[in-house]
């Protein structure tokens, strides 16, 4: 039943209310629907006072259905990579946690400056806080005075979205590098001469890979692998996609799995939970494996089969008997000839009936997607890009590059829903979390 005030009603009245005055106005004049195929927009000509105060209705009305409807978290990135300015200022100010959570009034601006660590210039911090606020980060409930929106307490009361924000801000901060990386690096080929090596300068005389950048500082280590953790908690990105797209009771009790580049071992917390029966192996480098302490609680007080190992993908694996090898939103990082060698030193791994996982998000053929959803994902590719030279490929691309190495391609399954194929050998699944809408071609 619709509820008795509606604002989603009302702010789509709103958006057929002025898009009917602009039709109007077209058919009147004999003006052709506006599209992206004509080299003059007629929006782009003046137009009588009327029409402009319609479309800016239609404008607003359309961007805080959108905006409602998207929900905090995902709304938090969506800011993020629309107003990377405010939020990078923010990070480093901890502004935050300098705002009262439970006070509807909030803080003045002036008493927010006081506590500050450093003493900053209170009218520029002012005027980038309102910019912040238009994006309903934080909000002005009266004049001279700062609260917390619904958006912006998340970042105080969920720790690991701070650390989020932290690390997404040199992510995407990296990004706006890239076309400084393509002229100057145009072969986009090496991890160390990318969008972020450029972001993050010199180190010693040389530019660093984003990873090596990472882990020069246990602080940045440590805030990436927490990063990583909060991911999780969106729903696009939850952990039970490959807790429920995989047929892992199919595996023999004690089957061993390992996580390469697992980071702080959520997936496989999440997977021993609902399997306590197999067995598994976090790898990854030395820096974010010392930082799980917080998993290691976890698998110490739930007593899960879950250990964690310093190892180099770049190298030969060393564990034998590996049923299956996850390598989840390891690929999307790497440029082409680093995949080839993280999939070519699993194979003196591979036994009959061993499996690799790639877990990635699958770049769409244009235009097949919402375009909502395909922007999201043509963004995380362009940010991939910009980190690492690397980003979501397209099917043909993960196929590619494991028939390269010698493995067997089994196909590319979306979890919901769906079943993987197990075939003899090494078989390869492409899977990936983003929920795509059903019916997607996936092969
Ligand atoms: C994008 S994160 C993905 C983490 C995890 N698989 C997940 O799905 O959340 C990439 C991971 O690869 C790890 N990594 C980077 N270079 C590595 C290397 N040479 N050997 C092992 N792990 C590495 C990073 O430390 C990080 O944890």
């Amino acid at each position: 039943m619709a509820s008795a005030h509606s604002r989603l009603v009302e702010l789509s009245t709103i958006v057929s209310k002025n898009s009917a005055i602009l039709d109007q106005y077209l058919s009147d004049n004999n003006i052709p629907q506006p599209n992206f195929d004509e080299h003059d927009s007629i929006w782009d000509k003046e137009s009588p006072p009327d029409i402009q105060k319609a479309r800016i209705a239609l404008q607003d009305a359309s961007t805080e259905l959108i905006d409602l409807t998207t929900g905090s978290r995902k709304y938090l990135s969506k800011a993020l990579n629309q107003d990377f300015t405010s939020f990078d200022t923010l990070y480093r100010l901890d502004i935050p946690h300098k705002i009262p959570v439970d006070d509807p009034e909030g803080i003045t601006y002036t008493d927010l400056c006081k506590k500050l660590d450093i003493d900053v210039n209170a009218y520029a911090l002012t005027r980038i806080l309102k910019a912040a606020i238009v994006h309903h980060i934080f909000k002005e409930p009266s004049p001279g005075r700062i609260a917390h929106s619904a958006v912006s307490r998340l970042l105080v009361t969920d720790d690991l979205l701070f650390d989020w924000l932290g690390a997404a801000i040199e992510v995407v901060g990296s990004r706006a590098f890239l076309g400084r990386a393509i002229t100057q690096f145009p072969a986009m080929d090496e991890a160390n001469r990318s969008a972020a090596s450029l972001n993050f300068g010199k180190q010693d005389g040389e530019y660093v890979s984003f990873y090596e950048y990472v882990a020069r500082d246990p602080e940045r280590a440590k805030r990436f692998g927490r990063g990583m953790s909060s991911f999780h908690t969106g729903e696009g990105y939850a952990t039970r996609h490959l807790v429920e797209g995989f047929d892992w009771g199919s595996l023999a009790p004690g089957s061993l799995v390992v996580d390469v580049g697992g980071s702080h071992g959520d997936i496989d917390v999440a997977i021993a939970r609902s399997f306590p029966g197999l067995k598994f192996v976090v790898q990854d480098l030395e820096g974010t494996i010392a930082t799980a302490e917080e998993t290691r609680k976890i698998i110490k007080d739930e007593g899960l089969n879950v250990e964690f190992a310093v190892h180099d993908f770049m190298t030969p694996q060393t564990l034998k008997g590996v049923k299956v090898f996850i390598l989840r939103w390891i690929l999307h990082n790497w440029p082409d000839k680093y995949c080839e060698k993280i999939l070519s030193a699993l194979i003196p791994a591979r036994e009959p009936g061993s499996r690799v996982l790639v877990v990635d998000a699958v770049m769409p053929e244009l235009g097949t997607l919402p375009n909502v959803t395909e922007r999201d994902l043509r963004t995380m590719d362009l940010t991939m890009l910009g980190c690492f030279n690397a980003g979501d490929r397209e099917v043909g691309r993960y196929r590619d590059l494991m028939e390269g190495v010698g493995l067997k391609f089994g196909g590319c399954v979306r979890p919901e829903g769906s079943r993987l194929s197990v075939i003899e050998g090494m078989c390869v699944v492409v899977s990936f979390p983003v929920p795509f809408p059903p019916g997607y071609p996936l092969i």
